[in-house]
């Protein structure tokens, strides 16, 4: 099976021709790091390394290798679940519906088996061209993975969106297995109801409910979706976590922390891309752009005097320190790209 999932983008020098450069603000760490890495100078990946991913299990004589992958409504806990699973934070995660937006591969392995998580964004109806293009890329994800886990959050009835879901699965030749997610939100009773409404849903191979948060039945889950991979060779060498590239993981830690706290409708309006990103010693020094798509919504980001971005590059600057293991410097600059969710070309530029 060929590789599932979008090309690692490669960024060029750092571009900085758009013209609504806004005030910045720049986060250096002062303590000092627990790993370096040799300085290169240039632009590098690096594989995450994760001890417990290499979890030693037998489940059967033979070897399996695939793709799986977490569909469901918006806010079905699919990032959630895919991190629980990884147990490193690959996918972002917000209380706010759709904010997932790109395909991130993380690797379970096992003495016989290897798993590779692609997570997609919410299937929704599309209202503008950015969703028309998340629901093909839900699409493509869908056709190229061996087992696919539809979620239904345990704490809502089953409704429209997942019938709509459901009725979209009939066609894959993927093992399709229903995941009933955040049981701990709900009592034995609600639960079974719950698992009744599903199994009426459509025909799946499984159903198993699990709580990413309890971390209940989630060791289960992932004994369930590697007994469904098909017979195969390993597909990526032994330690890799995830193969997705640092700057895409950077910028959607960068994205998580700007979303925090905001109105409505802007989480919609953000998209983050790293520009430029050097290793100095143990200093990672990243310049990342956010983008928004008006005025009002750069200066909402940026806050009085400020301080709202700097809140947000502390917090992100934190989390990458923990994501590289290195010392990180990040130069933010909010811009603002008029209308970029209707327009093809930026679009293109942001990776849609
Ligand atoms: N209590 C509880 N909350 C959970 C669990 N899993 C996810 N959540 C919460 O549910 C919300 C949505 O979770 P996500 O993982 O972002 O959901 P998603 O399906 O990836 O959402 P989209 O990106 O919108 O498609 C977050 O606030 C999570 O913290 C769980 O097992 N238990």
């Amino acid at each position: 099976m060929s590789e599932t999932g979008r090309k690692p983008r490669t960024r060029g020098a750092r571009g900085r021709s758009g013209s609504d450069v806004g005030p910045k603000t720049s986060e250096s760490g002062v303590e000092d790091t627990t790993r370096t890495e040799k300085a290169s100078g240039e632009h590098h990946r690096r594989s995450h390394r994760h001890r417990e991913a290499a979890r030693v299990e037998r489940t059967d004589d033979v070897y399996r290798a695939g793709f799986a992958c977490f569909v469901g409504r918006p806010n079905a806990g699919k990032s959630t679940l895919t991190n629980a699973i990884i147990g490193q934070k690959i996918a972002i995660t917000s209380n706010k519906p759709q904010t997932t937006r790109h395909v991130i591969r993380g690797i379970v392995h096992r003495e016989n088996a290897q798993l590779v998580l692609v997570d997609t964004p919410g299937l929704h109806r599309p209202r503008t061209l950015l969703g028309e293009r998340l629901n093909d890329l839900v699409r493509e994800v869908w056709s190229e993975t061996d087992v696919i886990g539809v979620c239904f959050p345990a704490d809502e009835p089953v409704g429209r969106g997942d019938r709509f879901i459901s009725s979209e699965l009939a066609e894959l030749k993927a093992t399709v297995i229903a995941v009933v997610t955040k049981v701990d939100l709900v009592d034995p009773a609600t639960l079974t109801k719950h698992l009744l409404a599903v199994s009426e849903l459509y025909d799946f191979a499984e159903i198993v409910p699990v709580s990413a948060v309890s971390g209940h039945q989630v060791q289960t889950l992932v004994d369930v979706l590697v007994k469904h991979l098909p017979e195969s060779p390993q597909l990526y060498p032994d330690d890799v976590l995830t193969d997705e590239p640092e700057q895409v993981l950077i910028a959607e830690l960068i994205r998580e922390s700007a979303l925090e706290g905001v109105r409505d409708e802007l989480p919609h309006s953000i998209a983050v891309l790293v520009e430029e990103m050097m290793v100095e010693g143990g200093l990672t020094k990243i310049y990342a752009d956010l983008y928004v798509e008006r005025d009002s919504q750069k200066s909402i980001v940026i806050g009085s005097r400020g301080v709202r971005l700097k809140e947000v590059g502390s917090k992100a600057r934190a989390e990458i320190e923990q994501l590289l293991g290195t010392r990180v410097y990040l130069d933010l600059h909010v811009r603002v790209a008029k209308e970029w969710q209707r327009d093809p070309r930026q679009l293109r530029k942001l990776g849609f």
